[in-house]
């Protein structure tokens, strides 16, 4: 063990077994997390060179061969739902999320789960859940992903043969992105436009075979195949997908919620929106592999950062551990904080999403605009953190932490698009806004607003400048988020209503408004997380050693929010000069408070070195020895002398020295 780990985990102020119990549920909870990481970490079937290593189709074959086995071993070890899957699959065998099942996983199988009949589920979800079948979620086009109504590819219905034919009119219509699609699956959920009699009835989900069951050929009509290299996502076949009026049957539309009946009549859906449940799901499990890719990405900058001794903070003295500069703690805490309080949201998320499935299952869809609201919302906010927090990881790691040694770039690659995927950020914090701008203008006309947005009834009173207050004060801190956002949302709403005043029609206006409902919405979010950070403390069962430490991070990342936003709890007087210049003396020391017990914070993600991957975040800390053991692995230092060498560069140098 390096000795300047060793002596920070001695130094800590509590027990990172603690921490460890508190964010995954419990000892027996961290006990399976941890028998089945291990069980995937210390498989030597999953033993394979260095992916950084491969080149791109050597990645797919190698995650391929992996996604099988992962799936045969999963059976035999009885390891099911999301949660066992998680350790068990992302973190353990892929330590990522874009195998070639990837898309099968998340959103296919939920797809069929959410949409189809009990029939269609009878049919399908068997062979599909037992891997008989393996399937993706085609709905991205080359020319349209955010807007959804404009999506090209048509399923037109035949009342005479009782069948859909399916079709890609324009070069814009090819099905582009989806996971798994361009070699993997011969399945997939279809998000094509309904027609009927000539009529459009908008983007609907089929279930549509693609390849043949026999030799895995593109069916006849249909165009498959792989989109090509990527910024990430290496080991995946994303994939382009035509059709040439290819026919289905008619129950291959997934007719949960809306139907066709065999003389074309349509029975509406009770909310058309139920057709992107899918979507919704995955948002809202996104918030945490937000969290969790931050968490990771911060383990091994701050670990690293123990270990890393640089420059001359006293003349004369040793090389300070770099963690020592104030500036290095600023750049890491504040995500370390953000870190947990995604954490903590995004299992507030889950069970937002759950206790609102269960009603919508029981018919009642009052709560899908409050969860679509929330889970984009926090989706977007999450992620938006999450891609800062990594790349500020990655500086923070100098030089080293370019090198692919640190693991960083590959979190980098494999969550960034996080931010694009499943609904574009901004797209969707505007989402966000319309919900917040229609909650705003129920409660001006004297409704009663509940859940997530009770507290836009009314704007607070502005207290008095000069007032002294307490800003280490959680519900301080928690009063003045809801303050700005209440008000930005208020701001916003006026704003909106001033642009149409002077001659705007809506879109116009809204359009004008944009920047001022992406902040309000992102206010919003940022609410919430402080608020639901500071209430997960508050429970009694917290041991009082963690909520020390916890209430630190949780007040560090809350001032870290007002001083980064300072213009908006500065503006309308609700904060004072003061308060900030306080909130900043605040952050200094509550840095000097978190640094000793920083190692043992990022240890409490319980992280362990076969999932994070890095040589610069080795629990042990001995890092130096181990990067040029890994540099000595690169394909490039095979021979002492490569054999481009011969063909190339020996021939240029000796024609120069021969002209000398
Ligand atoms: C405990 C377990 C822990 C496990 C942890 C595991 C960790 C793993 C974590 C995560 C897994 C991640 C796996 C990642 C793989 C994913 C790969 C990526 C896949 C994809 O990208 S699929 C494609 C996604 N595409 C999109 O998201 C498209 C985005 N566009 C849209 O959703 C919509 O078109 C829109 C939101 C932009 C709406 O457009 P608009 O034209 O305005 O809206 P209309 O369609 O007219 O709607 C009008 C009305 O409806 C409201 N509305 C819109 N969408 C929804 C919705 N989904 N639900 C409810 N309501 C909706 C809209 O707001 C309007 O409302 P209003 O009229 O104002 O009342
Ligand atoms: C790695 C990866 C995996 C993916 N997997 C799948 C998959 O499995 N299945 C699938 O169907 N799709 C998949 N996608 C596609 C993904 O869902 C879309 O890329 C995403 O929804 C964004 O849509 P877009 O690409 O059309 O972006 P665009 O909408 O073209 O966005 C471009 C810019 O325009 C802005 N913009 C667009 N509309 C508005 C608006 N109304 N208001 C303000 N600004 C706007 C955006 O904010 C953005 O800045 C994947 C994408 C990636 C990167």
């Amino acid at each position: 063990m390096n000795p300047d780990l060793k002596k920070e985990r001695d130094g800590a102020s509590f027990d990172p077994e603690k921490i460890v119990n508190l964010l995954y549920g419990g000892p027996d909870r961290v006990k399976r997390k941890r028998k089945l990481e291990s069980l995937a970490l210390n498989d030597p079937d999953f033993q394979h060179e260095d992916l950084n290593f491969m080149s791109r189709e050597q990645q797919y074959e190698t995650q391929l061969k992996k996604s099988i086995m992962v799936v045969q071993k999963q059976e035999k070890h009885g390891i099911m739902g999301p949660e066992d899957s998680a350790h068990y699959v992302y973190n353990g065998a892929f330590k990522a999320m874009a195998g070639p099942f990837g898309l099968h996983t998340s959103m296919f199988l939920p797809t069929l789960r959410g949409q189809a009949t009990d029939e269609q589920k009878d049919k399908w979800l068997k062979m599909a859940e037992n891997y008989a079948i393996i399937g993706t979620y085609a709905q991205t086009e080359m020319g349209h992903g955010t807007f959804l109504r404009g999506l090209e590819t048509t399923a037109t219905y035949d009342p005479h043969t009782q069948e859909f034919d399916l079709h890609t009119p324009t070069p814009t219509g090819t099905k582009w992105w989806p996971g798994c699609l361009g070699k993997t699956s011969n399945y997939c959920v279809l998000m094509a436009q309904l027609y009927i009699h000539g009529k459009s009835y908008g983007p609907h989900p089929f279930m549509v075979q693609i390849r043949s069951l026999e030799d895995h050929k593109p069916l006849p009509g249909v165009t498959v195949g792989d989109i090509g290299p990527k910024f990430g996502y290496a080991g995946n076949d994303n994939g382009f997908l035509r059709f040439d009026h290819v026919r289905i049957p008619r129950d291959n539309m997934l007719m949960k919620y809306s139907r066709v009946e065999p003389d074309g009549t349509y029975v509406k859906p009770p909310s058309s929106k139920l057709a992107y449940g899918t979507m919704v799901q995955v948002r809202s499990f996104i918030v945490s592999e937000a969290a969790e890719s931050l968490a990771k990405a911060v383990t091994i900058a701050t670990r690293y950062s123990c270990v890393r001794r640089q420059s001359e903070m006293k003349p004369g003295h040793p090389e300070p551990q770099v963690l020592d500069y104030v500036t290095q703690q600023y750049k890491l805490f504040p995500y370390l904080a953000a870190a947990y309080a995604f954490m903590f949201a995004a299992r507030a998320m889950v069970s937002v999403y759950f206790r609102s499935m269960e009603r919508i299952t029981r018919g009642d869809i009052t709560v899908l605009p409050e969860l679509h609201a929330l889970s984009s919302g926090l989706k977007s906010l999450s992620s938006w953190v999450m891609n800062a927090g990594i790349e500020e990881c990655r500086m923070a790691c100098g030089g080293h932490g370019y090198s692919h040694a640190s693991g960083i770039p590959s979190i980098y690659a494999e969550h960034t698009p996080a931010a694009t995927y499943e609904g574009e950020n901004t797209v969707l914090m505007l989402q966000t806004a319309r919900y917040l701008m229609k909650s705003y203008s129920q409660s001006v006309q004297g409704e009663k607003l509940a859940g997530s947005v009770a507290y836009l009834a009314g704007v607070q009173p502005v207290p008095v400048a000069g007032r002294t207050r307490d800003v280490l004060d959680l519900q301080v801190l928690i009063e003045a988020y809801q303050h700005r956002a209440a008000r930005l949302v208020h701001e916003a709403a006026l704003q909106l209503r001033k642009e149409q005043q002077a001659g705007k029609d809506q879109p116009d206006a809204w359009n004008a408004t944009s920047v001022d409902l992406v902040k309000a919405a992102t206010a919003h979010s940022q609410y919430f997380v402080v608020k639901n950070f500071a209430a997960r403390l508050a429970d009694p069962a917290v041991d009082s050693s963690v909520r020390a430490v916890l209430t630190s991070l949780c007040q560090l990342h809350a001032l870290h929010g007002v001083v980064n936003n300072s213009g908006d709890f500065l503006e309308d007087g609700y904060m004072t000069g003061t308060d900030i210049r306080q909130a900043r003396r605040h952050i200094n020391a509550l840095m000097a408070k978190l640094r000793p017990d920083a190692v043992a914070l990022v240890d409490a993600f319980d992280y362990p070195d076969g999932i994070l991957n890095s040589i610069l975040g080795r629990y042990d800390g001995n890092v130096y020895e181990h990067l040029l053991e890994w540099a000595k692995a690169s394909p490039l230092n095979k021979t002492d002398v490569h054999q481009s060498y011969h063909k190339y560069l020996k021939p240029f140098l000796q024609a120069n020295r021969a002209k000398l």
